[in-house]
């Protein structure tokens, strides 16, 4: 848990442990939530857990542990929640809102101080980290008084703070919307809003046209933008590409500020890098190496930003090789793995060429290490603060892409001088000799830029 006694607001966790979840699983999964929270820029102040065989459908927790929340947040609690009387439905409900149950076979569920870890401020919001639906949204926030955000809501907010391109920006723009429109509710005043009605749309359906209409405007500036980028990657297609991809802070942004020499934002902090960056490889060589550092992936992402960052992600899906970066020294990093290796089957990129590297291994003590090299023996072991690893890691980029070179001969006649600098730019020169028919040199490309060379020569 984060510093204490800062002027950073305060926030409280809601965890609901379900019967199938193992305990070190539930406990990464808060442990991870927590982290999303202080990112947020919050200091997580309690922690209100509750075991159950499911989650409630009206609230998330039995009315106990609702009780102990809201004395928490200094909310109103149960009492302040109104429930539909039965058969009664109300026109913006999307489910109908459910009493909390007590659920007297669940454990835990006494209201008392089992689960709850007292708070030092008071807290204005709650993080809930599980899905809510707009109802159990809407009633813990009634019972708490203060804002309640789902793992989805929280992670879509960390975005739309830390985009910075054009691009990213209208993405999360559409994802938070895609967030908002299904939990946008009536407003409670009613009285001034009805009148705008009439014409067969409630204020409700209005809203979310805007909403609608707001995204296809927000789709039709990014198709603009895509084709921009899309031009400038057209350009770097004789390059050779690397793209580094991962969990989120696995250390991708550190090994490409130590491989390409840039200064890209390194941060001990979730989704630090929300924009693609594209370096060369430094000390340059010659064909350079590009290498691309991306978004971090993480478990259960909503789904809409898996979407949106598909354009970003699409540097990956060009590359010719991917670096998958784990965290060596976080013990949930296997599950990581699995997780960046589903997204990026998600956004399509499962035939790419990949290698494994392990990072942070600084802080993995030296059995441990021969332990990881047993499990992956492809792996790269390695700490993205250790020069000589860094070395080692550049020399295996550039062995990777030499392999894929073929032996070629050119001669390009003197009126074509010019292209022996292209020449230079994307092959390995291994002769330059001269006679009447021109410059004749001898070479190491990649097939494609051979053939292009070829045709250059020849044109
Ligand atoms: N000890 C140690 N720390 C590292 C290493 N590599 C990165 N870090 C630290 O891990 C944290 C995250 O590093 P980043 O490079 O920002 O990670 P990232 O994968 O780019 O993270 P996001 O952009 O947030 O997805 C920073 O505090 C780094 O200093 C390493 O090899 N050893
Ligand atoms: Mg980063």
């Amino acid at each position: 848990m984060s510093k204490t006694g800062t002027d950073r607001p305060a926030a409280v966790l809601v965890a609901v442990q379900l019967a199938t979840v193992a305990d070190v699983d539930h406990e990464a999964d808060m442990a991870e939530l927590g982290r999303l929270v202080n990112t947020l820029g919050y200091d997580v102040v309690a922690t209100v857990s509750q075991r159950r065989s499911n989650v409630s459908k009206g609230a998330v927790l039995g009315e106990g542990k609702l009780r102990v929340l809201a004395e928490i947040t200094g909310g109103p609690g149960p009492a302040g929640m109104r429930f539909k009387k039965p058969g009664q439905k109300r026109d913006d409900e999307d489910e109908p809102e459910e009493a909390p149950e007590s659920a007297p076979g669940d454990d835990e569920d006494t209201g008392d101080d089992a689960g709850v870890v007292h708070a030092s401020k008071t807290p204005t919001l709650v993080v809930v980290d599980h899905d809510l639906s707009p109802s159990q949204l809407r009633n813990l926030e009634k019972c708490t008084g203060v804002e309640v955000l789902d793992r989805s809501g929280v992670i879509i907010e960390i975005f739309h703070r830390h985009a910075r391109s054009r691009e990213a920006r209208l993405e999360v723009e559409i994802a938070r919307l895609n967030y908002v429109a299904p939990r946008m509710r009536e407003s409670s005043g009613g009285g001034d809003r009805q009148r705008g009605r009439g014409a067969g749309e409630s204020q409700l359906e209005l809203d979310r046209r805007k909403i609608r209409d707001r995204i296809a405007e927000l789709r039709r500036e990014i198709d603009g933008i895509q084709r921009e980028q899309a031009t400038r990657r057209a350009l770097r297609q004789n390059a050779r590409r690397v793209a580094l991809v991962g969990y989120t802070n696995a250390g991708k942004s550190s090994l490409m500020r130590a491989l390409t020499g840039s200064d890209v934002y390194v941060m001990d902090k979730l989704f630090a890098t929300l924009d693609t960056t594209v370096r060369a490889l430094h000390p340059e060589i010659k064909p350079r190496i590009l290498v691309s550092d991306t978004v971090g992936f993480i478990k259960k992402l909503p789904h809409d930003l898996v979407a949106s960052f598909r354009s970003t992600l699409d540097e990956a899906l060009e590359a010719s090789l991917l670096l998958y970066v784990a965290d060596a020294s976080d013990p949930t990093f296997r599950s990581q793995l699995d997780v960046t290796r589903s997204t990026l089957e998600e956004i399509g990129a499962e035939g790419v060429p990949y290698k494994l590297v392990l990072n942070k291994v600084d802080r993995v003590a030296e059995e441990d290490r021969t332990i990881l090299l047993r499990e992956f023996p492809e792996a790269i072991l390695m700490s993205a603060k250790d020069p000589a690893d860094i070395t080692r890691l550049r020399q295996i980029l550039i062995d990777f892409f030499d392999a894929l070179m073929v032996p070629g001969e050119l001669i390009v006649p003197y009126s074509k001088q010019a292209l022996v600098s292209e020449v230079y730019e994307h092959a390995k020169v291994l002769s330059e000799t001269y006679d009447e028919s021109g410059a004749h040199l001898v070479l190491r490309a990649e097939p494609a830029a051979l053939a292009r060379l070829q045709s250059l020569v020849e044109k």
